[in-house]
């Protein structure tokens, strides 16, 4: 069983139920290990309507990973009811990026659920912050960023049509989350690139062509 500690820290701590013989054994996770496990993170990043969620939906059926999207977990939060919900919604609807602690602790709580040692992560690290506090947080480097690359034409036009009922998917907040992609996304990105961790992927494709250099990347990892 994993928990939190009370700095935040995730922590794995196994219960009599899950193995008698380290009844109070507590591990941190550190340099990419989780409750002992060797644990692989990808992030997967770009723009609003890029097909980060399509093509995340493919790997999860072909590659077995678990798929996390920040925004997902973020949308589930305000649905639970959650003190939180109120104020994510609006900073959502306003295209605004939610504090880091709180993704994060979200990011954490479904890994733990999760259970399984390789997670693409969608959507996140958003920002800086973002990073920073997921680094320190959580001391896992991605094993890579995969990075859907699109015009802002192409995104805004696919927003447009998703028609998923999603309060961000309007003209006026879809601007403002392309203007938070360039002005606080990019730079992560450009981060991840200047540490040759980034693969960049052409987006504006049809998205079966979009799979086909995904399952590429992914074949040559497994
Ligand atoms: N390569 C593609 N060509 C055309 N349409 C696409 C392509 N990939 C995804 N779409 C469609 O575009 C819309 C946005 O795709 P998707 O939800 O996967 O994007 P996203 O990057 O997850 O967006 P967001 O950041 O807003 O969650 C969906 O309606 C999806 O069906
Ligand atoms: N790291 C993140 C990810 C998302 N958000 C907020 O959720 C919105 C929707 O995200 P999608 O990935 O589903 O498009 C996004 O516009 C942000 O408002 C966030 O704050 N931090
Ligand atoms: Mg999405």
């Amino acid at each position: 069983m994993f928990s939190l500690n009370h700095g935040g820290i995730l922590v794995a701590m196994s219960t009599a139920m899950d193995d008698p013989d380290v009844l109070t054994e507590k591990k941190d996770i550190n340099e990419n290990m989780l409750g002992g496990k060797k644990v692989k993170i990808i992030f997967v990043l770009g723009g609003p309507g890029s097909g980060k969620g399509t093509q995340c939906s493919n790997i999860v059926e072909h590659f077995g990973f678990i798929h996390l999207s920040a925004g997902e977990l973020l949308r589930a939060e305000i649905n639970s009811g959650s003190e939180n919900g109120t104020m994510i919604d609006t900073i959502i609807t306003e295209g605004k990026i939610v504090p880091s602690e709180i993704t994060i602790k979200l990011l954490q709580e479904a890994i733990i659920k999760g259970g399984n040692d390789k997670y693409i992560i969608d959507g996140f690290p958003r920002n800086e912050e973002n990073r920073v506090v997921f680094e320190s947080v959580i001391s896992i480097s991605p094993e890579f960023v995969l990075f859907f690359d699109c015009s802002e034409e192409e995104m805004e036009r696919r927003l447009l049509g998703r028609n998923q009922g999603r309060s961000d998917d309007n003209i006026e907040t879809i601007r403002k989350r392309l203007k938070v992609f360039v002005e606080s996304s990019l730079p992560v990105i450009e981060y991840y690139e200047s540490k040759g961790m980034v693969k960049k992927i052409d987006a504006t494709k049809p998205a079966p062509e979009v799979f086909e250099d995904v399952k590429a990347i992914f074949t040559h990892m497994a």
